[in-house]
């Protein structure tokens, strides 16, 4: 604790703990479809080798290269082969003609590019122009990888190139790492959902939006997103809902000093614990576990759940899921800045050619300020000034 506040490194080992029961979440074994941005549970090794079959890199002729090694020299045709092609056999001092991919036939060892060749169609031949070498333009069965090698290793976060490698082999669904279920509930009688009426002392609901948004992109399978008006009742019921469809619950709002924190209000009697963190923004943080699942209160201020957000749950949810975790740096400031002492400050700033600018505005509710940000800045709590071309510590959003 520093002055009655706890620290970020505190209360974030305290979320860590009540989160620790997720790393054990099992794998999951998902359709090709579905595997974009999960990751390998397990290293998968190639069923099948690739390229499965000898085939054809170019358009042209099959043929035995020692049936050209003295040029021009005229061989006639036999067939073409097209790519799907079964396999066939090639007479020796004939070509068959080839498509890319077809099978090479037994026989013939290389391929001559239809550029490098002139055809006679009247009389069924083709001559060769230049030599070739046992190999050329072949591809061999399993020059690209052989059946039972390892493929990928387990903790690839799956990327196209590995879907495309995944069903080359003809894989139909991979073992993945179990992702998170997360439920967000946003509190407020004064929001509205976006496509409703904005009434008198309305605002509409963004931090239900953007915690989803939150959680879906740092691995999270997003199971319930609600909004609660400023009522126990309602917010209770709600929490009955979200622990039996989530591993964990996101809440913004209702957890400051007002007459009605119904957050705050409804889960400190049930061993919940509201405290005040020493970092701008985000001070007012809780946690509590219902039934079994950890719920991580964030303060109601835009800027505030979302920097919670980055700070708290970021970094858990990223390792629970087998992602790899955000990689924060130092870099110099373009603009020198003012921080208040005794907090860790989380300033909006955007990255600026090789140093980093800190952005103007430091209040919570500036929504539109925080979507110009591509990062934060790290200000340690016992920094008070920083001068252009000081290093701070940069965390990418
Ligand atoms: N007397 C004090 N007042 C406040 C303190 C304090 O220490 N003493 N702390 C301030 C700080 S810092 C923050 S952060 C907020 C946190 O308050 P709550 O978590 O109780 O949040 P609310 O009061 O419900 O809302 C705060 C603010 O944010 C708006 N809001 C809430 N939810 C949403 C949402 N889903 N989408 C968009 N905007 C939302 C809400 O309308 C308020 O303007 O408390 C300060 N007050
Ligand atoms: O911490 Mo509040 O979270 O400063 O706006």
């Amino acid at each position: 604790m520093t002055g009655g506040r706890r620290s970020v490194e505190e209360h974030a080992q305290h979320v860590a703990a009540l989160l620790e029961p997720l790393g054990s979440i099992p794998p999951a074994q998902v359709p090709l479809a579905r595997a974009l941005d999960r990751t390998l549970a397990e290293p998968v090794h190639a069923p099948i080798s690739l390229p499965p079959f000898r085939n054809s890199q170019m358009d042209g002729y099959a043929v035995d290269a020692a049936s050209v090694a003295a040029v021009p020299a005229t061989l006639a045709v036999q067939a073409v082969i097209a790519a799907g092609d079964a396999a066939s056999t090639l007479t020796a001092g004939t070509a068959l003609k080839i498509m890319t991919g077809a099978p090479i036939p037994d026989g013939a060892d290389a391929v001559v590019p239809v550029e490098d060749t002139e055809t006679d169609e009247a009389a069924g031949t083709v001559t060769v122009h230049h030599t070739t070498t046992s190999g050329m333009y072949v591809r061999e069965a399993g020059s690209d990888v052989h059946a039972g090698a390892l493929l990928l290793p387990a903790g690839t976060l799956l990327a196209a190139r590995h879907i495309s490698v995944l069903a080359a082999v003809g894989l139909t669904d991979v073992p993945v790492r179990g992702r998170p279920r997360v439920a967000v509930i946003s509190t407020g009688s004064e929001l509205v959902t976006p496509g409703e009426e904005l009434g008198p002392g309305k605002i509409y609901n963004s931090n239900g939006p953007a915690l989803a948004a939150s959680a879906a992109a740092n691995g999270a399978e997003v199971t319930s997103i609600a909004h609660c008006e400023d009522d126990p009742e309602e917010f209770a019921a709600m929490i009955a809902h979200a622990v039996a469809v989530a591993d964990v619950v996101f809440t913004s709002g209702g957890v400051s000093k007002g007459d009605f924190e119904v957050v705050k209000d409804t889960l400190e009697p049930r061993g919940g614990t509201f405290v005040s963190v020493a970092m701008q923004p985000g001070g007012p943080q809780g946690t509590a576990v219902v039934d079994g699942v950890p719920i991580l209160t964030f303060p109601g201020n835009p800027v505030s759940a979302l920097v919670s957000f980055e700070v708290f749950a970021r970094p858990l949810l990223r390792e629970i899921a087998g992602l790899p975790a955000i990689a924060s740096g130092t870099r110099p400031l373009t603009i020198g800045l003012e921080s208040i002492p005794g907090r860790r400050q989380f300033l909006r700033a955007r990255l600026d050619g090789d140093g980093v600018a800190p952005l103007p505005g430091h209040g919570s509710h500036l929504v539109a300020g925080l979507a110009t940000a591509d990062a934060l800045l790290d200000i340690d709590p016992d920094i008070t000034t920083l001068e252009s071309g000081d290093l701070v510590k940069v965390l990418p959003l």
